[in-house]
C-alpha cells in the first residue's frame, strides 16, 4: 500500500484528503482526536470521586449523587451537540467550540484541585472550601457539555470522510474508532489515579489531584490541536436544517390532527402517525414510525447503564476498603476501573471471531435484541458477585460502638502480668506491655474495674459512641490514663499509627514522612496516617536511639508500645509491642475481577450490539437521532442511581447491590417480551420503495404506498437480518 492522492474528483471524492492504504488520510486525525478526548474524560472520571470524597470531604453518598449527576449530564447534552450540528454549525464548528468549552472545563478542575490557591493557614486542607467546590463544578458543567455534545458528531464525521462506495473501510474505521475510545480511558485509567497518589503542593505536601486532572486537560488540548491540524483535509457536510425539529413538529401535528378529528365521523388510520399525512411528507412519516418503533424498545435500557456506570462510583469506593497487593505491584482502588478497557480489547475480537460464529455454528440465531437481553442478565450477574465480595469484606471490617455503646481495650503499660475485672465479662490476664485482642463494648455509661492482686478498684467513665484504650500503669495505684482510639477505618488505603510511652523518659518518634513529636513518659502520641509497605521508625531519647521496623498493609490502625524496661541499641525492636486496633483490609482486589468480567461481557453483547442496532435500524436521515436517543438511555440510567440510592437507603452495601441486580432481572424480562415482539426492519429497503413510489401516478401510487406500510407493520417473518442478508425482516 502506497500514500497516494485521490484519482476521484466529484461528487464521489469526499473532502481534499490523500488517501493512504484505501483510507482517506483525514480520519487519521479524527482517530487520534477521539483517543486523546477519551483520555481526556475518564481520566478525569477514574478519579472523580476520590477527588469529592477526599478533596472536598464529601461523604460517600453525596459523592456518588454528584458523580452519578455528572455523567448523566454527559449524556443528556449529546441532543444539544446533535441540534446545534444539523441546524446550525455543522459538525466541523460544533466540535471545534465545544472542545474549546471542554478543555476549559478540564482546566477548571485542575485549577480547583490546587488545595494552596486558599490554604493561608498552610495546614495542608483548603481554607475555602467554596471556592473549590463551586470551581470544580463549574468544570464539571463545561466538560458535560463539551464531552456530550461533541459525542454524535465526531463519530459521524469520521463516517462522512468515506465515500458511498468505501463501506468496508468505513466499518473498519469504526472498529478502530471503538478501540481507540478504550486505548485512550485504559491508558488514563491507569496514569491518572498514579498521578493523583503522588504528594505535591508548594507550602504543604498533598494528594496531587490536580496533577491528575491536568494532564487530562492537556490531552484535551492536544485532541483540540490535532483535529484542527487536519482541518484542510477534512469533507465537511454543510447542516441539512434540524431534522430533529421536523419529527417534533411532526408528531406534534399528527397528534393535534388525530384530536380535531376525534369524533366517530372520521374513519380511522392505521397508525396514529398517519394523521400527519395532510401536511408531512410520506416518507418522513414513514422514518418516523420506524424510530419510534426502536425509541420504545429503548424505555426499559437505562436500568443496564445503572448498574453498568457504578463500575466508577460504588465500586471503586469498594476497592477502598480491599488489599491491593499483587506481588510487589500494588494497585489503587481507582485503577481497578482499567480491567473494562483490557477486557474490552480482548472480548471483542474473541466475541466477533469466536463466540458468535460458534452460536451461528450451532444453529441458534443469536439476534441483535437476544444478545443484548443476555448482555443485561451478565451485568445482573456482576452484581451478585460484588455482593458476594462486599459480604466477604463486611466480615472483615470492625465493629464500631453505636451510638449508646462505648468500647473498651486494655493495655498493661506494667511489667508484670495483671488480673483485669470488669462486669459482664471473665477475668483478664494481660502479660508485660500486652494489650487485650478485642475492644469490650459496654452498654453503661461507668463501670467498675479491679487490676492486680490486691485489687485496686476504678471507676471509669465511658465516652458514648467511641473506642478508648485504658492505659494500666506500671505502678496500679497511680493514675490510670484513658485514650481515645480511631472510630472509622483509615482512608485512602492509609494506616493510622500512634505510639504509647511507657518510659520514665521522653521519647521522640519519627519516620520520613511524619514526626510523633516529643512523648513526654506515660503518655501517648496522636495518630499519624502512613502508606502501605514497609516503615522503619527511629526512636530518640537524649542520645540514645532505637529502629524500629515494620510493614503496613491498607487500612489497619496500630497502638505501639514501648515498654520501661526498652533497652536502646540494636536489638531494641524485639521490645517493643504492637496491637492491632483495626486490621489491614484483608480481601484481595483480585477479588472483584469476576464482577469486571461479568459486567464487560455484559457491555460487549448490550453495548456494541445497541449501538449497531441503533444505527441499522435508524432510517438514514435520523441515525444521529437514534445515537442521541441511545445516549439519553444512559443519562437516564444514571438519574435512576440517584433516585434508587436515595430511595432505598440500604443500611448494608451488598444488599444494595441485590437490589440493583434484581431490578434488572425484571427489567430485563420485560425487555426479552417487548423484543419479542419487535420485526427487524431494512430502513434503506422501505425508503427506496417510497422513493420509487413517489415517481408513479396517483392511484397506483397510494396503493404501493397502503402495502409498504402494511408490510411494515406486519410482523411476520423470523430471519434474523444481518449484514449478508439485509432485506429479511425479522423478529426477536
Ligand atoms: N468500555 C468503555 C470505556 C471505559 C473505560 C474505562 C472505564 C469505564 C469505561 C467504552 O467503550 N465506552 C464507550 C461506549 C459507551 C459506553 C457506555 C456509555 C456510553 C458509551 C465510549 O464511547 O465511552
Amino acid at each position: 500500500c502506497t500514500d497516494k492522492e485521490d484519482p476521484k474528483k466529484g461528487k464521489e471524492k469526499r473532502g481534499t484528503s490523500k488517501e493512504v492504504c484505501g483510507y482517506p488520510l483525514s480520519i487519521f486525525f479524527i482517530v487520534v482526536n477521539e483517543f486523546c478526548e477519551r483520555f481526556s474524560y475518564y481520566g478525569m472520571r477514574a478519579v472523580l470521586v476520590l477527588y469529592f470524597k477526599y478533596f472536598l470531604r464529601w461523604d460517600d453518598d453525596l459523592a456518588t449523587s454528584i458523580y452519578h449527576t455528572f455523567v448523566a449530564l454527559c449524556y443528556l447534552t449529546p441532543i444539544l451537540g446533535a441540534i446545534v450540528a444539523d441546524s446550525w454549525l455543522g459538525k466541523f464548528k460544533t466540535i471545534i467550540y465545544l472542545s474549546i468549552v471542554y478543555a476549559i472545563g478540564q482546566v477548571a478542575m485542575a485549577v480547583s484541585a490546587i488545595h494552596d490557591i486558599t490554604d493561608t493557614d498552610r495546614d495542608g486542607t483548603p481554607d475555602n472550601m467554596t471556592f473549590h467546590v463551586v470551581l470544580s463544578m463549574v468544570g464539571l458543567f463545561l466538560i458535560a457539555l463539551g464531552t456530550g455534545g461533541i459525542k454524535p458528531c465526531v463519530a459521524a464525521f469520521g463516517g462522512d470522510q468515506f465515500s458511498d462506495h468505501q463501506d468496508r473501510q468505513r466499518r473498519t474505521f469504526f472498529s478502530v474508532f471503538y478501540l481507540c475510545i478504550n486505548g485512550g480511558s485504559l491508558l488514563s485509567t491507569i496514569i491518572t489515579p498514579i498521578l493523583r497518589a503522588q504528594d505535591c503542593g508548594i507550602h504543604s505536601q498533598q494528594k496531587c489531584y490536580s496533577l491528575a486532572f491536568g494532564v487530562p486537560a492537556a490531552l484535551m488540548l492536544v485532541a483540540l490541536v490535532v483535529f484542527i491540524v487536519g482541518s484542510g483535509m477534512y469533507y465537511k457536510a454543510e447542516p441539512q436544517g434540524n431534522i430533529m425539529l421536523d419529527v417534533c413538529k411532526c408528531i406534534g401535528f399528527a397528534i393535534k390532527n388525530r384530536y380535531r378529528h376525534r369524533s366517530n365521523q372520521y374513519p380511522k388510520r392505521q397508525h396514529w402517525m398517519d394523521w400527519a399525512e395532510e401536511k408531512y411528507d410520506k416518507l418522513l412519516i414513514a422514518q418516523i414510525k420506524m424510530v419510534l418503533k426502536v425509541l420504545f424498545l429503548y424505555i426499559p435500557l437505562p436500568m443496564f447503564w445503572t448498574l453498568f456506570d457504578q463500575k466508577g462510583s460504588r465500586w471503586t469506593l469498594q476497592a477502598t476498603t480491599m488489599n491491593g497487593y499483587f506481588g510487589s505491584l500494588v494497585i489503587q482502588p481507582d485503577q481497578m476501573q482499567t480491567v473494562n478497557p483490557i477486557l474490552i480489547l480482548t472480548l471483542v475480537p474473541i466475541m466477533d471471531s469466536v463466540i458468535y460464529p460458534l452460536i451461528n455454528k450451532c444453529g441458534l440465531n443469536f439476534t441483535p435484541l437476544k444478545r443484548m437481553t443476555v448482555g443485561m442478565l451478565l451485568a445482573a450477574i456482576a452484581f451478585v458477585c460484588a455482593a458476594l465480595v462486599q459480604i466477604e469484606i463486611d466480615k472483615t471490617l470492625p465493629t464500631f460502638p453505636s451510638t449508646s455503646q462505648s468500647q473498651l481495650k486494655l493495655l498493661n503499660m506494667g511489667s508484670e502480668t495483671v488480673t483485669i475485672k470488669m462486669p459482664g465479662n471473665d477475668p483478664l490476664n494481660l502479660t508485660a506491655a500486652q494489650a487485650s485482642n478485642e475492644y469490650f463494648t459496654f452498654e453503661a455509661g461507668q463501670i467498675n474495674i479491679s487490676v492486680g492482686h490486691p485489687e485496686v478498684r476504678n471507676t471509669i467513665s465511658l465516652a458514648k459512641g467511641q473506642r478508648q484504650t485504658l492505659l494500666i500503669p506500671l505502678t496500679i495505684t497511680d493514675e490510670w490514663l484513658m485514650t481515645d482510639d480511631i472510630t472509622s477505618k483509615p482512608q485512602e488505603g492509609n494506616n493510622a499509627i500512634r505510639f504509647v510511652n511507657g518510659m520514665k523518659t521522653a521519647v521522640n518518634v519519627s519516620i520520613p514522612a511524619a514526626n510523633f513529636g516529643l512523648i513526654e513518659p506515660f503518655s501517648y502520641s496522636n495518630y499519624s496516617l502512613i502508606k502501605n509497605g514497609k516503615v522503619t521508625f527511629t526512636l530518640w531519647s537524649g542520645s540514645q536511639s532505637c529502629e524500629y521496623s515494620t510493614d503496613f498493609g491498607f487500612g489497619s490502625s496500630y497502638t505501639f508500645f514501648i515498654p520501661s524496661t526498652l533497652v536502646f541499641g540494636p536489638n531494641c525492636q524485639e521490645s517493643i509491642t504492637a496491637a492491632e486496633d483495626i486490621k489491614p483490609n484483608s480481601v484481595h482486589m483480585a477479588l472483584q475481577i469476576p464482577q469486571y468480567f461479568f459486567i464487560t461481557a455484559g457491555e460487549v453483547m448490550f453495548s456494541v450490539t445497541g449501538l449497531e442496532f441503533s444505527y441499522s435500524q435508524a432510517p438514514s436521515n435520523m441515525k444521529a437521532v437514534l445515537q442521541a436517543g441511545w445516549l439519553f438511555t444512559v443519562a437516564i440510567g444514571n438519574f435512576i442511581v440517584l433516585i434508587v440510592a436515595e430511595l432505598a437507603k440500604l443500611p448494608k452495601q451488598w444488599a444494595e447491590y441485590v437490589l440493583f441486580a434484581s431490578l434488572l432481572v425484571a427489567v430485563c424480562f420485560i425487555f426479552s417480551i417487548m423484543a419479542y415482539f419487535y420485526t427487524y426492519i431494512d430502513p434503506a429497503e422501505i425508503e427506496a420503495q417510497f422513493k420509487k413510489n413517489v415517481n408513479e401516478d396517483d392511484e397506483d401510487n397510494k396503493h404501493k404506498l397502503q402495502k409498504t406500510e402494511v408490510e411494515m407493520n406486519k410482523r411476520d417473518s423470523i430471519k434474523c437480518h444481518d449484514e449478508d442478508d439485509k432485506d429479511k425482516q425479522t423478529k426477536m
